[in-house]
């Protein structure tokens, strides 16, 4: 491809991923596949620039963009040799116009902002939000050392805090070593930790997915003692027995649950959890860095039905802790909506649970949790508190 054909395609590829974002369909990912898959011309040298050139053009825009034209005539603003690109070629974008739309730079939309910094996040803060994120591993102690690992991967460093990590540059093929490492970013690591889940604990994974909290805490208890996993997404709990077994982790147990009548499927677990792990669905605004379109899909009301959806969650998880048992809540968001506005909203309606004090290797107090953030600690950005039910 030309270095005309390759901009004519990032705008082809943004026009798509915007229209998605506006509709809530498939992810930009989703689409990059398919449209390269329809391509074959196009080399693996085209796939990467165009890709490149695609999630530039994602970073920079805060507001979602009129065009993908829009989004690239941002970037080609600032870089001359995109610019001539628009030469007007065959296979090329049309001449730049100077009276057309540009797409303006930003973090996220106006309102997302307004409310990272009532959340307490700086300018500097917002802007890491949507800086690329390294590749972060958790070596799985069931079958491995991270000796083992640094010997094969020599890229590989540790990360202060978190003993089971290691940071690699972006890309790097982990997929020889399944089993022997998960792909797992050092905040989720981290907030993993905050469970109580030792040798011989029940456990429960209320929104297990495919499974990475699940398997990070079967190696925390050595494999001993009892994980039931749930999630009410048939698609990512089916992958979790596979990831188990490759794991060497047989402590765990998948149930799927119907959106609604949860309780029913968990009723038998009443009083019987040692801890409780709720990882619920979120804004996701804490892993912008690894999708960054997701911000472009928010909106006050989809926020307001997450926001909703964690209270229910929480309510319906708090039941099923055994007296003086834990129930540890996590969010990979910033907003204080998700946080810690859900733990005094719990505390309300649960007035003799108390709230755990934490003090974790990164990260920072926030009201009656902790939060870890890009910029302050080189991690996605998470919330976690840990509550504990009455004797
Ligand atoms: C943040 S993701 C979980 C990620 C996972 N714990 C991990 O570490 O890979 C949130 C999950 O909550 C699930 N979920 C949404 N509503 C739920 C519900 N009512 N009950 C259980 N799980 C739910 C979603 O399907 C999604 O898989």
């Amino acid at each position: 491809m030309t270095p005309a054909a390759r901009t004519e395609a990032a705008i082809e590829l943004l026009d798509g991923i915007i229209s998605s974002a506006r509709e809530g369909g498939a992810a930009a990912d989703t689409l990059i596949a398919r449209y390269f898959a329809q391509r074959r011309y196009a080399g693996s040298k085209d796939r990467r620039a165009v890709r490149e050139l695609v999630y530039a053009a994602i970073r920079r825009a805060g507001e979602v963009p009129v065009t993908g034209r829009a989004a690239l005539l941002a970037l080609a603003r600032e870089d001359a040799a995109l610019a001539d690109t628009f030469d007007g070629s065959h296979h090329g974008p049309a001449p730049i116009d100077a009276a057309e739309p540009v797409a303006p730079a930003g973090v996220a939309p106006a309102w997302l902002t307004e409310a990272l910094t009532a959340s307490g996040l700086n300018a500097e803060q917002q802007a890491a939000l949507i800086e690329r994120a390294p590749l972060d591993v958790r070596v799985n102690r069931l079958r491995a050392e991270p000796a083992q690992i640094v010997a094969e991967l020599p890229d590989a460093f540790p990360v202060a805090g978190a003993p089971d990590a290691l940071r690699l540059p972006a890309g790097t093929d982990v997929a020889r070593l399944a089993g022997l490492v998960e792909i797992q970013d050092v905040g989720s690591q981290i907030v993993a930790s905050v469970v109580p889940a030792s040798a011989n604990t029940r456990v429960l994974d209320l929104c297990a997915g495919a499974g990475g909290k699940s398997l990070a805490l079967a190696a925390m208890m050595a494999n001993s003692g009892h994980i039931l996993a749930t999630d009410t997404d048939r698609a990512r709990l089916s992958r979790l027995p596979a990831r188990a077994e490759q794991a060497g982790a047989t402590i765990i147990e998948t149930r799927l649950l119907n959106p609604g009548r949860e309780a029913e499927a968990l009723g038998g677990e009443a009083g019987r959890i040692d801890a409780v792990l709720i990882d619920a669905p979120c804004s996701g605004t804490g892993t912008w860095r690894r999708n960054p379109e997701a911000r472009w899909r928010l909106t006050p009301a989809r926020l307001e039905r997450l926001v909703a959806t964690q209270a229910y969650l929480m309510s319906l998880a708090a039941p099923l802790v055994r007296p003086g048992g834990t129930l540890t809540y996590v969010t990979c968001s910033l907003l204080d909506a998700e946080g810690t506005d859900q733990v005094d909203a719990f505390l309300a309606d649960h007035a003799d649970w108390s709230v755990d004090a934490l003090d974790l290797p990164l990260g920072r107090a926030r009201g009656h949790g902790w939060r870890l953030d890009p910029a302050s600690d080189s991690t996605d950005g998470f919330f976690v508190a840990r509550l504990r039910a009455p004797w």
